[in-house]
């Protein structure tokens, strides 16, 4: 599913009407229709409610919402806070007031009522509010009674995940066709309460230029095992990391990649702490590499020397920041010819170094996996404009560096080269913990070095994560979580895509979806 922005539906909005002619008004009977429906469903029996309508169409929505309530003999009572409104909204209180009901003539006590429909403002709004509505919008959140909004809480604007004050604060938000940003990044997400996209007769297919997607089940292929396969045609990858104190990075990575599916998995780790990583891990091999308690540069060598025995090289997960560090990150992007993941201080060592531009010379694929703060780092953006323009910040680099991203945050944004971006809303604040992030560059690894098709390993390792990350914390507790019992529901997660896919809608989809 799109997620768009104002400007894109309003242009959807005028091609359905221009050249399919579907009459506006129309579009807001079936928006109204929706909201309606997705209220009572979600607050059935309410007998006592309350529109308030601004003067542009989201204003419009609400009083059809009022009109359509009160046919079905529920009181609902419409506010006017800034007059009458224009266009199709006049269109709409004209038929409200021939039906026989009038707007209130005096601002309402709110506390009277068991339900407020908000339809202050939609996708025409531009932040931040201005004038007395503030107090309006102030007086309706200090009431305690809640709240659907349409289209969007007013307030906030469709196209960021930036909160701005004041702002309604929703119970339900019903919007039209497509999911807006603010639905969907953190933090206006928290705002919008459950969110249902309600098809009002915009078709899909107006919709194939918008960049930016949800990560859905249905959307994803799994990785598919020929009869007569072998373990190096599953891939065999290459975990480049460590360092003194830092040695449960690579070893959840190698873990994870395991489980997602490689063929074979080896670790690269300084050869002075070798005896670590043999004695932790099982089915993965160990290749120890010239350095005491950190990885040194010569290292290198040893690794370009058998190149040709792997798929893909994850490098940077514990292997700290350093001088020689950096050197080893330049050297690896310059003359590793295969697909190459960095995360972690791999990540933070090119942002060190100042030397990005080395991606743009790559021949092989090149994956990037920062969290907010290494993307901060490797990019000078502040952490609050990479997370309120999530898809925006990371279709940018992407493109402009030729590589893959995986932007990873409370959402996780995959975009590649492109320009294509790809939500993902799975996972569970129980994953804000160390060595997750390790675990994914694993599993996204594993996926690479199967040869996947870069964009859809990526799309599919985010997704995979999310929901082991989410059965796990069902299966224990959300403080209790570690990275380690991620990779333990690996195999429930691609079970459980698998059963979707095939049909079985065992999918543990949850309200945070949307
Ligand atoms: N395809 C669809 O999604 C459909 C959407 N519908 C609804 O229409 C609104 C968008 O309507 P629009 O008239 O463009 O804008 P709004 O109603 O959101 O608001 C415009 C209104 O607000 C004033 N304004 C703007 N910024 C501020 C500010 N900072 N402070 C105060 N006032 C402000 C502006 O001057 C206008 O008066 C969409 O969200 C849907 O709800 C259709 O009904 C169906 C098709
Ligand atoms: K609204």
């Amino acid at each position: 599913m799109k997620v768009v922005k104002a400007y894109e539906m309003a242009e959807l909005d005028r091609i359905t009407i221009e050249e399919i002619g579907i009459p506006s008004p129309v579009l807001m009977e079936n928006a109204a229709r929706g909201v309606v429906t997705a209220l009572l469903e979600r607050f059935p029996g309410v007998k006592r409610i309350l529109v308030v309508a601004g003067k542009g169409n989201n204003g419009g929505d609400g009083i059809a919402v009022a009109r359509m309530l009160q046919l079905k003999g529920i009181q609902a009572d419409l506010y006017l806070p800034m007059g009458e409104p224009k266009g199709d909204g006049a269109l709409q209180l004209d038929i409200f007031k021939r039906l026989g009901y009038k707007p209130l003539v005096k601002k309402p006590n709110y506390k009277n009522y068991e339900l407020v429909v908000d339809a202050l403002f939609g996708t025409g709004f531009e932040p931040p509010l201005r004038g007395d509505i503030s107090k309006t919008v102030a007086e309706i959140n200090s009431s305690g009674v809640p709240v659907v909004s349409v289209d969007i809480p007013s307030g906030l604007s469709a196209d960021t995940g930036k909160v701005f004050e004041p702002c309604i604060k929703a119970a339900l938000t019903v919007t039209f066709q497509f999911p807006k940003l603010c639905h969907i990044l953190y933090p206006s997400a928290k705002l919008c309460g459950e969110v249902v996209v309600w098809d009002i007769s915009i078709p899909e297919k107006f919709a194939t230029k918008i960049y930016r997607e949800l990560i859905t089940p249905e959307s994803l292929k799994l990785p598919r095992r020929e009869v007569d396969t072998y373990k190096n045609r599953e891939g065999h990858v290459l975990i480049v990391g460590g360092s003194a104190g830092k040695t449960g990075a690579v070893i959840m990575s190698a873990l994870a990649a395991t489980r997602t599916g490689s063929g074979l998995v080896t670790v690269g780790v300084p050869k002075g702490l070798n005896l670590i990583f043999e004695s932790r891990l099982v089915e993965e091999m160990s290749l120890p590499l010239q350095g005491e308690d950190r990885l040194s540069i010569f290292g290198v060598d040893t690794i370009l020397k058998i190149q040709d025995k792997f798929s893909a090289l994850a490098l940077g997960m514990g292997m700290g920041r350093y001088e020689e560090g950096q050197d080893i990150v330049i050297e690896l992007l310059e003359k590793w010819e295969k697909p190459i993941l960095l995360d972690a201080d791999g990540i933070n060592n090119l942002a060190d170094s100042g030397e990005l531009e080395i991606l743009k010379k790559r021949k092989g694929v090149t994956i990037l996996t920062p969290h907010i703060g290494e993307f901060s780092r490797l990019t000078g953006l502040s952490s609050e404009e990479i997370i309120h323009h999530q898809t925006d910040v990371a279709q940018e680099f992407s493109k402009r560096y030729r590589c893959y991203l995986v932007l990873k945050g409370a959402r996780t944004v995959v975009s590649n080269p492109e320009g294509m971006t790809f939500i993902s809303t799975r996972g569970t604040p129980a994953m804000a913990k160390g060595g997750v992030g390790d675990v994914l560059s694993g599993m996204l690894v594993s996926l690479i070095g199967k040869s996947l098709e870069p964009t859809e390993a990526l799309r599919l390792g985010v997704y995979l994560h999310g929901v082991a990350g989410e059965l796990a914390e069902e299966r224990l507790h959300t403080e209790s979580l570690r990275a380690r019992d991620i990779i333990e529901e690996i195999p429930r997660a691609y079970k459980s895509i698998e059963n979707f896919l095939k049909g079985a809608d065992t999918i543990n989809q949850d309200d945070r979806q949307g």
